[in-house]
């Protein structure tokens, strides 16, 4: 497919004006941005570069390499920790987390759908569309073979084969790696719609939103070069009559953007003096990280290819989701594991500003296990990952020896969960659909303004978000598009 125009010059885009603009070139963004530009003009302000050609974004066998070499301002992945203590990552490049992600596609429940309140129809359509563009099924690699055996051994079934659905048991699930070992992330979906009515701006970052001078519409954005020699800033405009800004900056970015923009609480706001546009206090609020442990079943590292997950076992009620991947811990070794996640933690957690840098991590806390119900459920999750990891299948392929022992009893079970507890990468909230936004996914209180991404989300949908992130963005494209 043709590729939109790209530049990395502010200039080329500084004082014009759009139909749209998509702040945040990621998960979301891309699906969005192709879809409006069927009917509009769509400038995609992204504060990363371009995946196109890095092989740390596009080749398989460097799966996991851009999270363990990252740096301030211009890896591809950021880090941050959250205030728990917690590591994490979150994607800095065109293709957003879909161009650091371990690729695994997988479709959210009906219930949850039904849920949020989604139009049957168009979900299937916009999942489909997605689909069919960047999604694979993949060759199981040896490894992901035994896992799958060993979560059959340990009785999550049934099995039902590669499927795309979230239904109970042992499943494979698409990619978005295909056979060759090429990721294609969301940033592919610009050449699908009208490519050349899109315009990506690259290494540009948003500071804030442009208000009219009744502070009642969005009609532009703030921004300035990423890459930090020079702190100009620019602007860029929505047409006048009928523009509207997106923000699609992920559950980080999102809520940041609104904060440095003055929607939020307002006695946070003051603390920054940001002056204040929308006293909305749900900005930042329901944060949420599904817990998440991984059990290394190598005692030491290896010499083993990465292996990014392709298996993946539903547990009874959708409650728990184990996979299994091997990881690099440096440019030689790896090490293997299995991990779970709790598919709807209770604990919530909260947003704020550390200052008012747009490139800076804002502060996040997850309050990982808080919730009793968290930690009686982490601890039967280690149950279940022990169970498949001293399987016949496992043991038999890496033996017992290589394993760490087993843990036991209420009290060391607890223990193991705190100390253990880590990020399964799906974190969510802060602009949630009822609070921040409403139905159509508009800010409230302000009009011509948008969030649509995974900040959206009061829970994490499917076994792994990526495909409902690229689904809502095709389908909230869809609708606006039948709005006018
Ligand atoms: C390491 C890792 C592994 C994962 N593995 C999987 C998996 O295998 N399967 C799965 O389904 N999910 C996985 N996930 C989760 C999934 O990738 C994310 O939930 C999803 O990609 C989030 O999409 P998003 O559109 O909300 O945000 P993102 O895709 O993160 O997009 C946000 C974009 O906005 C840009 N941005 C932010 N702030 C600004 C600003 N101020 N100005 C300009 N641009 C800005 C960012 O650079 C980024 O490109 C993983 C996530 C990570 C981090």
């Amino acid at each position: 497919a043709q590729m939109p125009y790209m530049t990395t010059d502010p200039k080329e885009v500084s004082g014009k004006s759009f139909d749209y603009i998509v702040v945040g070139g990621g998960t979301a963004g891309c699906s969005l941005a192709a879809t409006l530009s069927e009917k509009y003009s769509v400038l995609v302000i992204e504060r990363g570069g371009s995946p196109f050609g890095d092989p740390l974004v596009e080749d398989k066998k460097y799966y996991g390499y851009s999270l363990i070499n990252t740096d301030e301002y211009s890896s591809v992945a950021q880090s941050f920790t959250s205030v728990d203590g917690i590591k994490n990552h979150r994607g800095r490049v065109l293709g957003g987390s879909s161009a650091i992600n371990g690729g695994f596609y997988s479709r959210a429940s009906d219930e949850f759908v039904k849920k949020a309140g989604w139009d049957k129809d168009l979900v299937q359509e916009s999942y489909k569309w997605v689909e069919s563009k960047v999604v694979f099924m993949p060759e199981l690699t040896r490894w992901q073979s035994i896992v799958q055996f060993g979560f059959l051994e340990a009785g999550f079934y049934p099995y039902n084969g590669y499927s795309l659905e979230h239904t109970q048991g042992t499943k494979i699930g698409g990619s978005i790696f295909d056979q060759c070992g090429k990721r294609h992330t969301s940033a592919d979906l610009l050449g699908y719609g009208k490519p050349n009515c899109i315009t990506v701006l690259l290494n540009a970052t948003v500071k804030s939103i442009i208000f009219d001078a009744n502070k009642t519409r969005a009609v532009g954005v703030r921004f300035m070069e990423s890459d930090g020699n020079s702190s100009k800033s620019y602007k860029v405009h929505v047409e006048q009559h009928r523009g509207e800004v997106i923000l699609a900056a992920g559950a980080l970015g999102s809520p940041q953007i609104l904060l440095l923009s003055g929607i939020g609480p307002e006695n946070h706001l003051n603390d920054f003096d940001i002056p204040v546009i929308v006293n909305l206090k749900e900005v930042g609020k329901q944060m949420s990280d599904n817990p998440a442990i991984s059990l290394l079943v190598d005692r030491f590292s290896q010499n083993l290819t990465v292996d990014p997950p392709q298996v993946v076992a539903i547990t009874e009620g959708f409650k728990f989701i184990l996979q299994s991947l091997v990881l690099p811990t440096n440019i030689t070794t790896t090490r293997t594991a299995i991990s779970a996640k709790i598919a709807f933690p209770k604990s919530k957690g909260r947003l704020k500003l550390n200052n008012t840098n747009p490139r800076e991590n804002p502060s996040v806390t997850f309050n990982y296990l808080e919730n009793k119900a968290d930690l009686d459920a982490c601890q039967e999750m280690v149950l279940h990952l022990q169970h498949v990891a001293r399987s016949k299948t496992v043991t038999f392929f890496l033996g017992t020896q290589a394993q760490d022992k087993l843990v036991a009893g209420d009290e060391e079970l607890k223990k193991f969960c705190i100390k253990n507890v880590r990020t399964y990468y799906h974190y969510h909230g802060g602009c949630v659909v009822g609070s921040v936004v409403n139905e159509e996914y508009k800010v409230n209180g302000v009009k011509r303004l948008r969030v649509v991404d995974g900040s959206t989300f009061e829970e994490s949908p499917g076994t792994n978000p990526m495909a409902t992130v690229l689904m809502l963005g095709r389908y909230q494209g869809i609708k606006i598009l039948k709005e006018h």
